[in-house]
C-alpha cells in the first residue's frame, strides 16, 4: 500500500496527487452507426489517434509528478484472485443481459483462456457474436435468428471515470447511471471498493443497488464544508437528497450540499460540462445556465431531518457566501460570445480538470475558453482533442481523483 491508499477527496482544485483513468481500448471499436445514440456517442472516434490524446493527457499529469493509476491495471489485480474472477464475471454476463446458459457456458470458456488483464479488456471492449465459435442450441433462444451482433455489448464511455463512481472525502458513491448502457460500469467500480486491497474499508455515501441515478459528473466537492451537486439529465433529485443526508449524518466535515437544477439537455449533461472550479474563486461557467440557475442548499436539521431551502439569490453571491469569500470571478465559456461559448461548450471547453489552484488541464481546441482563463490568471496546460471530445466529455470526466491535497 502507498500513503495514497483509500480516498482523500476534500476539494476541486488542491493539488492532485493520484488519479484514475481509463485509456479507450477495443470498446470504441465497436460503435457502429445503428446503435451510436444508445452508446451515447454522436459520432465515431478513431481509436488511434484517441489513444494517443489520452497518453498526452496522462503524460500531462505524470509529468506533474501525479500518481496515474489505470483501471484495467487494479482490475487486473483483483482478478488475479481466481474467486473474485468467477464471481465478476458470473455478475458481468447477468447484468450484460447474456441471454441463455449456453451462452454462458461459451463465454466462461472463452475467458478462462485469457490472463487478468486481458479478460478486463475483453469485457469492455464486448464479444461480437463471430467471435465464438459454436454455441450449442439448446433453448429457443439459441435457435431462433437474431440479427443483434454483440453477446456482450461494448462499454465505450468507461474512459469518462468521472462518472461510475464519486471521491467525496474519504468516501465514494457507487453510481446508478441514468442509462442502461453505463451501468455495468459501475460494477467495475464495485469490484474495485469491494475488493482491491488499497481501497479497504473506503465507506459508502450511494450504492448501486438504489433506483434512482446520479452520476459523477454531477458532484462538485467545492470545499470541505461545501459540495455542489446537479440535478441534470442524468442525476435525479432524489438521489441528491439520499446522498446529502448520508454524507451530512457522517464523520465528514461537509456542511451543506448546494443542488444546482440545471436544464436537462444533452449538451448540458452533468454539472461539470457547464461549471467547474478553477481556483479558490475562480470558476469557469457555459454562459447558458447561468439565468435562472436554481440553487437550493441542503443541511442538517434537527431530528434526524434535512433542511432544504431555495437559495434566492445570484449563483456569485450565493458561493461568496458560502464560501466565505469576499468576491468570486466566473470565467464565461467562449470569453461571453454566445456562438464561442456554444461551440466550445459542446466540445467541453467548460470541464477543466484543476491539478492545482489555478493550474488546470483543457483540451487545446477550445481556445477562446482556454484564452479566457489565462487573461484571468490561470495556467492552462493543453493537450490534442480531435478525437477523445467526440464522446462529449473533457478533461475533468475522463479523470477520478482519488487523492487531492487538503486546503
Ligand atoms: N462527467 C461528464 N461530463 N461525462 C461525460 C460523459 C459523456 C458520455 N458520452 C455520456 O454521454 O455519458
Amino acid at each position: 500500500m502507498t500513503e495514497n491508499s483509500g480516498l482523500n477527496v476534500y476539494n476541486e482544485i488542491g493539488q492532485l496527487k493520484s488519479v484514475l483513468l481509463h485509456c479507450p481500448g477495443d470498446e470504441v471499436e465497436n460503435i457502429v452507426p445503428k446503435y451510436l445514440k444508445r452508446l451515447l456517442f454522436d459520432e465515431i472516434i478513431y481509436l488511434k489517434q484517441a489513444q494517443k490524446e489520452h497518453l498526452q493527457f496522462a503524460k500531462l499529469m505524470i509529468d506533474e509528478g501525479i500518481e496515474v493509476l489505470y483501471l484495467t491495471d487494479l482490475m487486473a489485480q483483483i482478478f488475479n484472485c481466481p474467486d473474485t474472477r468467477k464471481q465478476f464475471l458470473e455478475d458481468f454476463m447477468v447484468e450484460g443481459n447474456v441471454a441463455t446458459e449456453a451462452v454462458k457456458e461459451t463465454l466462461r470458456d472463452f475467458f478462462s483462456r485469457m490472463s487478468p488483464i486481458d479478460m478486463v479488456k475483453k469485457c469492455i471492449a464486448g464479444v461480437q457474436k463471430s467471435e465464438l465459435a459454436h454455441i450449442p442450441k439448446k433453448s429457443l433462444a439459441d435457435i431462433v435468428k437474431n440479427p443483434y451482433p454483440f453477446y456482450l455489448d461494448p462499454i465505450p464511455n468507461l474512459y469518462f471515470q468521472r462518472d461510475p463512481f464519486a471521491s467525496m472525502g474519504h468516501g465514494v458513491t457507487l453510481n446508478v447511471m441514468s442509462s442502461t448502457t453505463r451501468n455495468r460500469e459501475t460494477l467495475f467500480a464495485k469490484y474495485l471498493f469491494d475488493y482491491h486491497p488499497r481501497f479497504k474499508d473506503v465507506p459508502r455515501w450511494y450504492n448501486r443497488d438504489k433506483t434512482h441515478p446520479i452520476e459523477g459528473g454531477d458532484i462538485l466537492i467545492l470545499s470541505n464544508k461545501v459540495i455542489a451537486i446537479g440535478v441534470s439529465d442524468r442525476t435525479d433529485s432524489i438521489a441528491v437528497e439520499k446522498v446529502a443526508k448520508k454524507l451530512l449524518y457522517s464523520n465528514e466535515s461537509f456542511e451543506v450540499i448546494l443542488a444546482f437544477d440545471i436544464p436537462k439537455a444533452r449538451e448540458f449533461m452533468h454539472l461539470d460540462t457547464v461549471f467547474t472550479m478553477v481556483d479558490y474563486d475562480k470558476f469557469t461557467i457555459y454562459p447558458g445556465i447561468e439565468n435562472p440557475l436554481d440553487v437550493y442548499s441542503i443541511k442538517k436539521s434537527p431530528g434526524n431531518a434535512l433542511a432544504i431551502s431555495f437559495e434566492s439569490d445570484t449563483l456569485t453571491s450565493i458561493l461568496k457566501k458560502y464560501l466565505k469569500l469576499p468576491a468570486i470571478n466566473l470565467i464565461r465559456c467562449g470569453d461571453g460570445n454566445l456562438i464561442a461559448a456554444g461551440r466550445e461548450q459542446w466540445s467541453d471547453g467548460s470541464n477543466t480538470l484543476a491539478i492545482q489552484p489555478g493550474k488546470v488541464i483543457c483540451y487545446d481546441r477550445n481556445y477562446i475558453t482556454n484564452e479566457a482563463l489565462r487573461k484571468n490568471g490561470i495556467e492552462v496546460l493543453e493537450f490534442e482533442s480531435y478525437e477523445l471530445s467526440r464522446g462529449r466529455g473533457g478533461p475533468r470526466c475522463m479523470s477520478m481523483p482519488l487523492n487531492r491535497k487538503n486546503i
